[in-house]
C-alpha cells in the first residue's frame, strides 16, 4: 500500500517571525476520510500514477492528529477589512503543514482547515462542521472544472466529534491546497506594525513565489509591477465569477488571494434566475457583496493592497500615489475586457465588439425581466444552436415565449450570419456550462452526507467535474431549478 509522498518546503518561515505562529496537533477521537481527491494527489506528486492507496490509513495525518515527519506546522497571521471594518485576524482554525514541491516545480500550500485552536483563534474553537467543509470541497472542485482559478480540496475527514454549532453537527477537517494563502490581508498585517521592512519582506517573498519574472533583480520597479500583476489576476478572476454567475459573498480583504485564486467558500452560491442584486449571505444586509458589486469590491480590495505598498513604490509620496492610482485604475478596463469576451463567447462570437456586447446586455436585461434562469438560458441557446431545438430547460419558458425575446433572437441570428455554424456551436458549448453547483442540489447532497449517505455528494461531484456535457441525461437532473420563495436572496450557512 502506497504512502503519501510529502515533499515539503517551508519557505513561508523565511519571513519575519511575526507573520506566523507554531501550530499543534489535534486530538480527534475517531477520524474517518469521507472524500479524497486522488487526481489532485497525483498532480501534487503525493501519489504515483497507478499507486494502490487507501486514504483511511492516512486519516490521522489528514485531520491533523499527527503531522507528517517533514511538516513544520504554522498558522499564518493576517488582518483584513471585513465588510469594510478593519480587524487583526490570522488562521484561527487552519494550519499550514507545508508547501508541497509539485512535479512541475511549483510550491503548493497544504493546509488543514478546522483542525483546532491556534494562537489566532480568539474565542473560537478552531473547528469546522461537516457540511461547510464538504460544501467547500464540492464548489471549489466545480470552480476548477469550470476553469476558474481556485484553491483546491484534497480531502474531507470527519473527525468523530460533534462541534458546538446549531444542532451539534459532526466536526470535519478540510485539506485545502493553494498556490499560496498570501492575502491582501497579509499585506495589511505586514503594514500594521509600521515597519516598511516587513512589507518589503512580504513583497519580495510574493514576487519570488508567484511572479518570478518581476523580482527586484529582473525589474526596475518590482513593487509597482507586483501591484499591476495582482490587479490583473484579480480582474480576470472577478470577470470569471461574473461570467459563471458565481457570488462569492464575503469578499473581505482577508479572502482576496494574491495568487488570484478564489479563496473561502463560506456563503457563496451561483445565480439561479438572473438578477444583478442577488445576495446569498444572510449577514450581507446592505448587499455590499451582491453579484453586480463584485468588480467594484475587488477593485476596492486592490486599493487596500496598494495602500500597503505605497512606501515601496517611490520615496516621493505624490509619485507613489500616482503609481498606485494608475495600477488600481487599471482594474476596470482589464475586468471589462475579460468579462465581455467571455460573455460574447456565450453567444458564439469570437470577439467582444460593441454590437456583440450590446446583444449580451439586451439578453441579460430580458432575462431579468422574465426571471429567466442564468445558466439554463445559455445552455438552452447552446442546445438550439447545436440543432437540438426542442430542448426545454427549467426557468427559461417565460423568456423563450416572450415577444421581446423573439425580436432579440432574430437580431442575434442576424449577427451570427457569416460565422460557420459548427464553430459557433462549439464555441457556445465550451463557453456555457450545462451544470453549475446549484444551491438546492448542493444542500440536498450535504443533508444526505450529514445522515451518513455520501452517494448524492459523489453523484453531484461527478457531474460538476464535467460541466460542459450538453444534452447528457445525467446532467438533466442537475439542471432542474427548484421553485424559490425568495426571488433574489437565498440564505446559506457557513
Ligand atoms: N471556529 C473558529 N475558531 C477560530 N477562529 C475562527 C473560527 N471560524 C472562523 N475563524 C476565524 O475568523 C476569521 C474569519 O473567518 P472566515 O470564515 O472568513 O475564514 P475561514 O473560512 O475560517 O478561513 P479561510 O478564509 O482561510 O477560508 C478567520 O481569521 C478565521 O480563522
Amino acid at each position: 500500500m502506497s504512502e503519501l509522498d510529502w515533499q515539503f518546503a517551508h519557505s513561508y518561515r523565511t519571513l519575519p517571525p511575526r507573520f506566523y505562529a507554531s501550530a499543534v496537533c489535534a486530538g480527534f477521537p475517531n477520524p474517518h476520510v469521507l472524500v479524497f481527491n486522488t487526481p489532485l494527489a497525483h498532480e501534487l506528486g503525493l501519489l504515483a500514477d497507478g499507486a494502490d492507496f487507501d486514504p483511511q490509513t492516512h486519516a490521522d495525518v489528514l485531520c491533523g492528529n499527527r503531522f507528517p515527519a517533514q511538516a513544520h506546522a504554522i498558522a499564518q497571521a493576517y488582518a483584513g477589512h471585513q465588510f469594510g471594518h478593519f480587524a487583526v485576524l490570522g488562521d484561527g482554525r487552519a494550519t499550514l503543514i507545508g508547501e508541497q514541491r509539485t512535479p512541475n516545480g511549483t510550491l503548493a500550500d497544504v493546509q488543514l482547515k478546522g483542525n483546532g485552536r491556534t494562537p489566532y483563534s480568539r474565542r473560537g474553537d478552531g473547528k469546522a462542521a461537516l457540511a461547510p467543509m464538504l460544501r467547500e470541497y464540492l464548489i471549489s472542485e466545480a470552480m476548477h472544472a469550470l476553469g476558474i482559478p481556485t484553491t483546491r480540496s484534497l480531502a474531507v475527514v470527519r473527525t468523530g466529534e460533534r462541534v458546538y454549532r446549531p444542532h451539534w453537527p459532526d466536526g470535519a477537517v478540510l485539506v485545502r491546497t493553494a498556490q499560496s494563502h498570501i492575502r491582501v490581508g497579509t499585506f495589511q498585517f505586514a503594514a500594521l506594525g509600521g515597519e516598511v521592512s516587513d512589507v518589503r519582506a512580504l513583497a519580495d517573498y510574493t514576487l519570488a513565489r508567484h511572479f518570478p519574472d518581476l523580482t527586484p533583480e529582473a525589474q526596475a520597479s518590482p513593487y509597482c509591477a507586483l501591484l499591476h500583476a495582482v490587479v490583473a489576476r484579480q480582474a480576470r478572476l472577478t470577470a470569471l465569477w461574473q461570467w459563471a454567475g458565481f457570488v462569492h459573498g464575503v469578499m473581505n480583504t482577508d479572502n482576496s488571494a494574491i495568487s488570484g485564486e478564489t479563496l473561502d467558500y463560506g456563503p457563496c452560491a451561483f445565480l439561479d434566475n438572473y438578477h444583478p442584486d442577488t445576495v446569498f449571505s444572510s449577514i450581507d444586509h446592505h448587499g455590499r457583496y451582491r453579484y453586480a458589486n463584485q468588480a467594484p469590491m475587488a477593485q476596492w480590495n486592490m486599493a487596500r493592497l496598494a495602500e500597503t505598498l505605497l512606501p515601496l513604490l517611490d520615496a516621493d509620496e505624490h509619485r507613489a500615489l500616482a503609481q498606485a492610482y494608475a495600477a488600481v485604475n487599471g482594474f476596470m478596463p482589464a475586468f471589462e475586457q475579460h468579462y465581455r469576451t467571455k460573455m460574447a463567447q456565450r453567444l458564439g462570437f469570437a470577439d467582444n465588439e460593441q454590437a456583440h456586447w450590446h446583444l449580451v446586455e439586451c439578453l441579460l436585461h430580458l432575462m431579468m425581466r422574465h426571471r429567466a434562469d442564468y445558466t439554463n438560458t445559455f445552455a438552452r441557446l447552446t442546445l438550439a444552436q447545436s440543432g437540438n431545438r426542442n430542448t426545454r430547460l427549467d426557468g427559461t419558458d417565460a423568456l423563450f415565449a416572450a415577444d421581446d425575446f423573439a425580436a432579440w433572437h432574430q437580431a442575434w441570428q442576424q449577427a451570427l450570419q457569416g460565422c460557420p455554424p459548427d464553430t459557433v456551436a462549439e464555441r457556445m458549448r465550451t463557453a456555457n456550462p450545462a451544470v453549475i453547483p446549484r444551491n438546492a442540489h448542493v444542500e440536498t447532497a450535504l443533508a444526505a452526507a450529514e445522515q451518513g449517505d455520501m452517494q448524492p455528494f459523489h453523484d453531484l461531484l461527478a457531474v460538476l467535474q464535467q460541466p460542459f456535457r450538453h444534452g447528457d441525461e445525467t446532467c438533466r437532473v442537475y439542471q432542474h431549478v427548484p421553485a424559490q420563495d425568495e426571488p433574489y436572496r437565498t440564505f446559506c450557512g457557513t
